[in-house]
């Protein structure tokens, strides 16, 4: 599978309905940025196409779910730890396999922080984390991208180096974003997310900033 079709997408938080009834078609290829204004259910969203495409997606969260006592390395390598048995982890936990180091390298290295490999991940820099998050998902390559605010730790030459590594890697993809920008540059689907419902859904071609910003 490398789109997804989904329907009956809900979520309630207190008894409140935060998203859905709602619908979901992404076919293979597409390149979708979720946008609305905070508190809209993009998260809330996300979390739930995960659930549901879970083994066929490379996910980044927003609070990007790293151990901060394990090395930069070991982050990254999780991204495939559902593919190797608990003897190759346990292994890896102690001394990596050389193509493994090769291969996590090589992914910093295009996220402009190779020498970080060993670093105990607590003492990255914000936006170093977010970087070792969104490696961490390449490692995994899986064919869906699904990434909630990806790049809101990034300075603006890395945060358009890292939406090109995404759009470059993943065929197909479903990016939470607040830069209405770099939706418009990178993606092309934008999907407007208000109340918990879907607003806009439009190719991206066919849409102006000003467009977009009717949602906030
Ligand atoms: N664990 C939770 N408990 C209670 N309410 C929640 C929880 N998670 C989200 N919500 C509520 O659901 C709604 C949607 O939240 P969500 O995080 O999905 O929004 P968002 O569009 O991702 O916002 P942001 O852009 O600020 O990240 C909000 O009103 C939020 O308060």
């Amino acid at each position: 599978m490398s789109g997804f079709d989904l329907t009956g997408l809900t979520a309630s938080f207190g008894g409140e309905r935060v998203i859905g009834p709602l619908s979901l078609r992404v076919q293979q290829g597409e390149k979708v940025a979720l946008v609305g204004k905070s508190g809209a259910g993009k998260s809330t969203l996300m979390r739930l196409i995960h659930e549901r495409v879970d083994r066929e997606s490379s996910l980044v969260p927003q609070d990007l779910g790293l151990v901060n006592a394990l090395p930069v390395f070991h982050n990254v390598f999780m991204g495939q730890l559902d593919k190797h048995s608990a003897w190759y982890s346990t292994v890896t936990l102690i001394r990596p396999f050389f193509r493994d180091r090769d291969k996590v390298r090589e992914i910093l290295q295009a996220l402009g922080m190779s020498e970080k490999l060993w670093m105990p991940t607590a003492s990255l820099s914000g936006g170093q984390r977010q970087r070792v998050a969104i490696a961490r998902a390449l490692y995994r390559n899986a064919p869906v991208l699904l990434a909630d605010e990806p790049i809101s730790a990034l300075d603006g030459p890395m945060a358009h180096l890292v939406m090109q590594l995404l759009r470059q890697r993943f065929a197909t993809s479903v990016i939470a974003l607040h830069d209405v920008e770099m939706a418009l540059k990178y993606c092309n689907r934008i999907v407007g997310i208000q109340d918990g419902q879907v607003a806009l859904d439009e190719a991206s071609d066919h849409l102006k900033a000003a467009d977009i910003m009717s949602l906030y």
